[in-house]
């Protein structure tokens, strides 16, 4: 175990080494219209550069940001950060972004993914960095707002200014995330963890796991109500949980019974199995295998992706869900 040398926080960070320098966000979705305006709040000069005048240039206007074409937003850039979806950055890179910026604009990235497998060859004149947000856009928002943050990893990919680190945690401080605490690593290993974490249990994992237990409660005769409180519902209050109080305080906070049975059934259903799985498929990240068959997969147009979508949407615990969806958001607390 490598534990990490530094957590910076914003004591650590300082805004004026990059105020008045261009900021170019391109995109304005999850992640993008969350560091736009954050950065924007932040006194910072920010531009959205977009392809077209479709619902995020819409949007833009509407959050009271005025967006550019991909062009005009890089050409006069002194920083320009790629929060397009990751399949979408080699092209816009190549097409839109490489023959209009300035030489030698920094290139910055929220996840990896272009630079570690090579899809992007950034020029050797410029500074590349990452921040990477631990969480979604829309909460890196909304933490932002209520005066808090996300924590981000930050890592230095080219340092051709020698002053690569602090622009990275300036921005990461114009995110907000410095007010939680930002980590430094590495491309690859934000690359392999992110897409990692993604797939066992954050998006793939989780899924996986409310639908088997809820399928397999109704399949036995229960009402699907009662199945969707158990199996989806309260997940939250049990992860809220976790944030707040660690393990040790969702444990404290229920009953013996279910730390008793989770504390035994839990390593029966998630076995040695499927911690081989686990191995296997930080194998595949590892190897490239699954960079290649995501850029195969988004070529034809992500049918996986597309269906897996409309599956879930059409799925009963869903209908379930959108049901009780009233009376759930009705008990949530008010502030
Ligand atoms: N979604 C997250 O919460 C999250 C978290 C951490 C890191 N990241 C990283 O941030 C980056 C952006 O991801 P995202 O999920 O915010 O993206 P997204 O899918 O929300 O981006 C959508 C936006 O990108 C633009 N766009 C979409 N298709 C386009 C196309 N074909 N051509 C040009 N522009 C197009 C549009 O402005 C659109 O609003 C990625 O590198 C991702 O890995 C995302
Ligand atoms: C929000 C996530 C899952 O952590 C991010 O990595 C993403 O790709 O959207
Ligand atoms: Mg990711
Ligand atoms: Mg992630």
């Amino acid at each position: 175990m490598k534990s990490t040398s530094k957590i910076y926080t914003d004591k650590d960070s300082n805004l004026d080494v990059i105020k008045g320098k261009r900021i170019a966000v391109l995109g304005y979705g999850s992640q993008g219209r969350a560091w736009a305006q954050n950065l924007r709040d932040s006194g910072l000069n920010v531009v959205v550069g977009l392809e077209r005048e479709g619902k995020s240039w819409e949007l833009a206007k509407s959050d009271g940001i005025i967006p550019l074409h991909t062009e005009d937003a890089v050409k006069d850039a002194d920083i320009i950060i790629f929060l397009v979806p990751d399949m979408v950055q080699r092209t816009l890179w190549l097409e839109s972004v490489q023959p209009y910026m300035k030489k030698g604009a920094d290139l910055v990235f929220a996840h990896g993914f272009n630079i570690h497998y090579k899809l992007i060859e950034p020029p050797k004149d410029s500074d590349v960095y990452m921040i990477a947000p631990k969480g979604p856009g829309p909460t890196v928002r909304e933490y932002y707002k209520a005066g808090g943050g996300v924590p981000a990893l930050v890592a230095i990919q080219q340092d051709v200014s020698g002053t690569a680190l602090q622009k990275a945690l300036a921005i990461a401080k114009g995110i907000g995330a410095t007010r939680a605490g930002v980590i430094p690593t590495t491309f690859k290993e934000e690359t392999e963890t992110d897409l990692f974490g993604e797939q066992v249990i954050l998006v793939g994992g989780i899924m996986e796991l409310m639908k088997a237990a809820f399928e397999t409660l109704v399949e036995e005769g229960y009402q699907p109500e009662v199945a969707y409180f158990e199996t989806i519902n309260e997940l939250k209050m049990l992860v809220d949980l976790v944030y707040e109080k660690g393990i040790t305080g969702m444990l404290k906070a229920v009953s013996d019974t279910a730390k008793y049975g989770g504390m035994t059934v839990g390593k029966f259903v998630i076995n040695e199995d499927v911690r081989k799985r686990m191995k296997e498929a930080l194998q595949r990240i590892k190897s490239g295998k699954f960079a290649e068959e995501w850029v195969e997969e988004y070529g034809r147009g992500m049918p996986t992706v597309v269906n897996g979508l409309s599956q879930v949407q059409n799925s009963l615990e869903e209908k379930i869900g959108n049901q009780l969806k009233d009376l759930i958001q009705k008990g949530k607390p008010k502030s």
